[in-house]
């Protein structure tokens, strides 16, 4: 079975995400295609991504806006069939609801608090921290609203997990393989730590699309998160 991992198409051009996608594809359960690859080349780049390739489409565009300005770009990406788009929880709950009744069929996850940002950087922006506190409030806020996945830190999935049940989706991109760099990510876990937080799962870009090899640097986490269940169980 393709190991839960979402992996972040964050390429310059769309031939280079064709080759990252089929090199990746047999290994994992999902592509993710965000800002970069969407705003260049529109549509056009979920075509390419399912290709050939037997992975769900995961479209991080993030949405985050008046209530009727997100429902109708909701309404436009739906067409698509994403099994996933992302808005920000912090659009509210009318924003939420809004994106939740547009797609129908679509998986809507609320970003609660993006990994790149330290509890310091909260205060600065306005939120009350720290990312925990934060996180937890957002998230029970967006599944009040309908939604039905949450993206936050590994850090954080343990809490939120108890907060909103078995049902939600969680997912946690601030992901690094022991040893990686961290880049701008602040919050960050390892896979097998993040799985075993409760993540459903694992946003991974850099670490893998980076590699000399991208299908074998995904194909070894995947090997590592199946080793991790069998331990466990
Ligand atoms: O809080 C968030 C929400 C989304 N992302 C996205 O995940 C990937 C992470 O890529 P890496 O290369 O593994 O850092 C990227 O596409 C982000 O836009 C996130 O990092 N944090």
């Amino acid at each position: 079975m393709a190991a839960p991992i979402a992996v972040a198409i964050d390429a310059p051009d769309i031939e280079t995400a064709a080759r990252w996608a089929s090199s990746v594809a047999p290994h994992v359960s999902t592509v993710k295609v965000g800002l970069e690859l969407y705003l260049r080349y529109g549509p056009e780049v979920i075509t390419t991504m399912r290709g050939a390739n037997r992975v769900a489409l995961f479209l991080d565009l993030k949405l985050h806006d008046i209530p009727a300005t997100v429902a109708g770009a909701a309404r436009a990406v739906a067409r698509l069939k994403p099994s996933i788009l992302t808005v920000h929880a912090a659009g509210g709950r009318d924003m939420i609801r809004a994106a939740v009744e547009a797609a129908p069929d679509t998986r809507i996850a609320a970003v609660t608090v993006l990994t790149s940002l330290e509890d310091a950087a909260l205060e600065e922006v306005g939120l009350r921290g720290p990312a925990s506190d934060a996180a937890r409030r957002l998230a029970v806020l967006a599944v009040e609203s309908g939604a039905r996945a949450l993206v936050c830190s590994p850090h954080e999935a343990a809490s939120l997990r108890a907060e909103v049940g078995p049902d939600i989706t969680l997912i946690t991109p601030g992901v690094r393989p022991q040893g990686a760099e961290k880049g701008d990510q602040a919050r960050v876990a390892t896979p097998e730590e993040a799985l075993a937080a409760g993540a459903d799962l694992l946003v991974i870009g850099r670490p893998i699309t980076r590699a000399a090899d991208p299908g074998a640097a995904a194909a070894s986490i995947a090997g590592a998160l199946r080793r991790a269940e069998a331990t466990s169980a």
